[in-house]
């Protein structure tokens, strides 16, 4: 469960933030926020970022936050390199030097000191892996850090144009290719290029021709690999778009088990399924057969470099133009020579996946977020109101040539019940929507106690109101956790008795651990009906002015639905409520009924009032009145 220090009144969960002036509503379109889910499964090369200096400067500055780690790593990878080249050279030196003289005391001594270049290379090796970890894992946790603070931050119409799949990708995978890439880039980008150049000069020391002799075998290398490359990179995007497929049908399978079963699809379910799976193992085949020749193939290549510079090593130190120690040193480099090459190949195209998707977090940190305000004397402030609110000609559209709610208008005294009815898709939700600041209206106002709730920061704004959405949304965490989110620094004498106040005590001392059992994330060991009271009991302890209930009766049985309509009658006195139901037995209290239709209020007054009215809403009374007779 999330510990958010913020003592929101938002009883379902919405994230308290605070506005000190109205923000424009922001276009995301127009802020490049590009559509598309990041490599999810590598395939690596496919994408390319757009401003990639841009991108590189913003992974510079959160790389220098990890200053002592980048010095760590570029001084050991410095010191593995020069160790490992020196190596070659001391062992050509030792061949000509003492192994061809036949001299005991300086072989046994250089061989000593062989070993320890060797082990300190090691050691250093071991520093420098240590080191590009923390790097790379503590500058992903920052962005990590800082993508969660800014999703918590962006306003509600930003999560109206993302799917949650690619919210979530930015989150994780692309934060992992980063990480993946920063891991190892960084190291192997700086010793590929001092092996490579390190290598090429200390073989040109030695003998420039051997040197032009092993310089010559690497485009051949560069030829062949480039060939299987191609291919497998083909494979490997196919077998990806197999792989997305297979997830998708069992995600789809799992999801709609239910109606599966029902309509008794399951032998043409696993029909379809074979088909996709069957075309996921043979690409993979393709590409795994083809990736895992690479490394042999590789060897062949240098088993015939080896053969080239020993047959000619040995026909120059023939004609006594080079040592045997030279030909020795010249079979290390060469192949300390070509491992670089392959590799700065290959980092290249993680490198570009890597930036592509560091952009793809940068574009969600350059988003303008809610203005937020997160001061202790906001968080602490409580402003006492009485509840009065007014619409008074709103008019809003999700899209502002699409109105939803036109001119409206309407009054809620202070302590009032306001029952909105209608038709589905009329515009109730949107009512709340705009109460709560989740979308800014088009023109009008809405006040609170005769305020412009412009001039509420949207944090003040919000802990005046409570929410009790039909989804009855709970955390992962235990039940008093849940609770407890209502108001975080109530007492646990305070959380039981806001459940008993939402008839939710009863059924929590019957589970087996009571407050303290833990629900799992979307709170699938409790019923709907237990969820709806345990948001009703965040409500009560959040003890907020203005209550939004909406439809938050639909979808339990009818036993419950009384236990809860109980619930939320003691949540409602003294507070305005505006109670959205579908169900019209359930807001027959209401001191005021509105029928919503088409984005205008077209009744209003109570249920008897309306009834003799004999228009939109008795009508809806006597259609729900037949349909449960027949259903009766
Ligand atoms: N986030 C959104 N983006 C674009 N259009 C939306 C959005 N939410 C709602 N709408 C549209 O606004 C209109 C009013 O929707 P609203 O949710 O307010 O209706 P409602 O009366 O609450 O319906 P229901 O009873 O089915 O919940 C509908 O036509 C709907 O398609």
């Amino acid at each position: 469960m999330p510990r958010n220090s913020n003592p929101s009144r938002s009883a379902n969960g919405s994230p308290a933030s605070g506005n000190q002036a109205p923000a424009p509503a922001a276009n995301f379109d127009q802020m490049g926020f590009r559509q598309g889910h990041g490599p999810l499964l590598g395939g690596p090369g496919k994408v390319r970022s757009k401003n990639t200096a841009g991108t590189l400067r913003r992974i510079g500055s959160y790389l220098a936050l990890q200053r002592q780690s980048l010095i760590t790593v570029v001084l050991s990878t410095v010191i593995t390199s020069g160790l490992a080249l020196l190596g070659p050279y001391m062992i050509g030196k030792m061949v000509d030097n003492y192994v061809v003289p036949r001299h005991y005391d300086g072989f046994m001594r250089m061989g000593m000191l062989l070993l320890g270049v060797y082990l300190l290379g090691a050691i250093f090796t071991w520093i420098q892996q240590y080191s590009a970890s923390s790097l790379s894992q503590n500058t992903v946790r920052d962005m990590r850090r800082d993508i969660m603070k800014h999703y918590q931050r962006l306003p509600v119409p930003f999560f109206d144009q993302k799917t949650h799949g690619e919210l979530m990708s930015r989150a994780t995978n692309d934060i992992a290719n980063v990480s993946n890439t920063l891991n190892q880039t960084v190291v192997q980008l700086i010793s590929g290029v001092l092996m490579l150049v390190g290598s090429i000069v200390m073989m040109f020391v030695l003998s420039g021709w051997m040197t032009l002799i092993t310089i010559l075998t690497v485009p051949l290398i560069a030829f062949i690999t480039k060939r299987i490359t191609k291919y497998t990179r083909h494979y490997f995007s196919q077998q990806q778009r197999h792989l997305g497929e297979v997830n998708s049908f069992v995600q789809e399978m799992i999801s709609g088990l239910k109606v599966v079963k029902v309509f008794g699809r399951e032998a043409t379910s696993t029909e379809q399924f074979r088909d996709i799976n069957e075309k996921l193992r043979a690409v993979s085949i393709k590409a795994q057969s083809l990736s895992g020749s690479m490394g042999p193939m590789m060897n062949t290549m240098r088993n015939i470099t080896f053969v080239i510079i020993a047959v000619c090593g040995g026909l120059f130190a023939y004609h006594d133009l080079i040592t045997i120690g030279v030909i020795v040193s010249f079979l290390n480099y060469s192949t300390q020579f070509s491992q670089p090459i392959n590799q700065l190949a290959n980092q290249y195209n993680l490198f570009q996946s890597a930036v592509a998707g560091a952009e793809r977090v940068f574009e969600v940190l350059e988003l303008e977020p809610e203005m937020y305000d997160d001061r202790e004397e906001w968080l602490n402030r409580s402003l006492p109101i009485r509840g009065e609110v007014v619409f008074d000609r709103v008019t809003f559209g999700y899209k502002p040539d699409v109105p939803v709610l036109k001119q409206l208008s309407l009054e809620a005294s202070p302590g009032q019940m306001i029952a909105l009815v209608g038709p589905t898709g009329a515009g109730k939700t949107t009512v709340i929507n705009l109460l709560t600041r989740f979308y800014e209206i088009g023109s009008g106002q809405i006040r609170i106690d005769g305020r412009d709730i412009q001039q509420f920061s949207k944090q003040e704004l919000r802990q005046q109101i409570g929410l009790v959405l039909q989804d009855a949304y709970v955390f992962s965490g235990t039940i008093r956790e849940n609770i407890r989110y209502g108001r975080l620094d109530a007492t646990d004498q305070e959380v039981e008795a806001a459940a008993r106040h939402a008839n939710a005590d009863t059924f929590i001392r019957r589970l087996p651990k009571g407050y303290d059992t833990d629900l799992s994330a979307d709170g699938s060991n409790l019923s709907q009906g237990q969820k709806q009271l345990l948001t009703i009991a965040r409500a009560v302890l959040a003890n907020p002015a203005i209550l939004i209930l909406d439809e938050a009766t639909s979808s339990v049985d009818t036993r419950t639905e009384l236990h809860i309509q109980e619930a939320m009658k003691s949540l409602m006195k003294g507070r305005t409520s505006f109670v959205i139901a579908h169900r019209l037995s359930t807001i027959r209290e209401a001191d005021s009924i509105l029928v919503v239709n088409g984005g205008e209020i077209i009744e209003q007054g109570s249920h008897e009032e309306l009834l003799q009215l004999n228009g939109f809403y008795a009508g809806l009374v006597h259609n729900q009145w037949a349909a449960q007779e027949q259903t009766g």
